[in-house]
């Protein structure tokens, strides 16, 4: 059985870049005006190269998703710099989408009338749009679901409306923040398993943040660990060659996958236990 993972040398640099996080601080200001500001990320390295899947895992309140913020120009940085393509952001990011935990979809529009949205909003005729829209739910296997309102999907028919609706925009760049969160296991393996196919067809970079350290490492090209806040960082870097296309269920039996589990763990299992400590609850 060959190597299936190494750990990279942290800030390896990568040609290519869609994202580049450089020297990244984030820091909030105290709800007291004499407080100092609560600092959440500093010194944050990191590179998602075009078409890589990079899934980035850590304690509860790390700033998993302080990152993706900074990523999607919704958080200005307090120190360092976020590139896009090679190009300082300025404002938010349009080369990218952005999936969220929580569903996005407008309560009063029919599952193609949310895929077809964000055309018509960049200006596509109606016609056309709703064409397109019914394509991309098509291939998310919901060609029987078109004219359903979200209060009549389940919880994962709306996550994937949802993916069709940022698909259909074709971004270079997916910033994911745990999207599949609140599905039950069997239909998290779907969606992933979907995510990869789709992702496979027209290879983005893929910014995907868990706190399933399994769900990283079956899904993504290299998975970044972060340290327990405050001033988080990334504290590790390994990169998955378990081979591609990959079924989501089955390569975690594979024994190089319960290999590399438990090399990343025992890293992950500190930070988790530091933030135990402080009483901030579970992973
Ligand atoms: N607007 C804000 N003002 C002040 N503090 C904030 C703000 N947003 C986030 N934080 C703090 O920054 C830290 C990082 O938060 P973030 O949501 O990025 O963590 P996370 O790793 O995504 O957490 P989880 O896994 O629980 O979703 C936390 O301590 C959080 O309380």
């Amino acid at each position: 059985m060959g190597v299936v993972a190494a750990q990279v040398p942290l800030g390896t640099a990568l040609t290519g870049s869609a994202v580049t996080l450089a020297g990244l601080r984030i820091a909030f200001p105290a709800p007291r005006r004499r407080e100092p500001p609560f600092t959440a990320v500093d010194g944050v390295d990191l590179e998602v190269a075009t078409g890589e899947f990079v899934a980035i895992v850590g304690p509860t309140g790390c700033g998993k998703s302080t990152l993706l913020n900074a990523a999607a120009g919704l958080l200005v940085p307090s120190a360092g710099r976020v590139a896009i393509f090679g190009e300082p952001l300025a404002g938010l990011n349009r080369r990218a989408g952005y999936l969220f935990q929580a569903d996005a979809l407008l309560p009063w529009r029919t599952a193609l009338d949310n895929v077809a949205v964000g055309l018509e909003v960049a200006g596509v005729p109606t016609g056309e749009a709703r064409a397109r829209a019914r394509g991309w739910l098509d291939r998310v296997g919901l060609a029987a679901f078109l004219q359903r309102y979200p209060h009549m999907l389940s919880g994962g028919q709306r996550k994937r409306v949802g993916l069709a609706q940022v698909l259909i925009r074709d971004p270079e760049i997916l910033l994911m923040d745990e999207p599949f969160g609140p599905l039950d296991a069997l239909t998290r393996q779907f969606m992933g398993n979907l995510l990869l196919e789709l992702w496979g067809a027209a290879r983005k970079a893929v910014l995907f943040v868990t706190h399933d350290l399994e769900e990283a490492i079956a899904l993504a090209d290299r998975v970044v660990i972060m340290g327990a806040g405050p001033a988080a960082r990334i504290i590790g870097e390994w990169r998955v060659e378990l081979p591609r296309p990959r079924d989501i269920a089955e390569v975690r039996l594979e024994p190089d996958f319960h290999r590399l589990y438990r090399d990343i763990w025992s890293t992950l299992r500190d930070e988790v236990a530091k933030t135990y400590a402080r009483g901030e609850g579970p992973l």
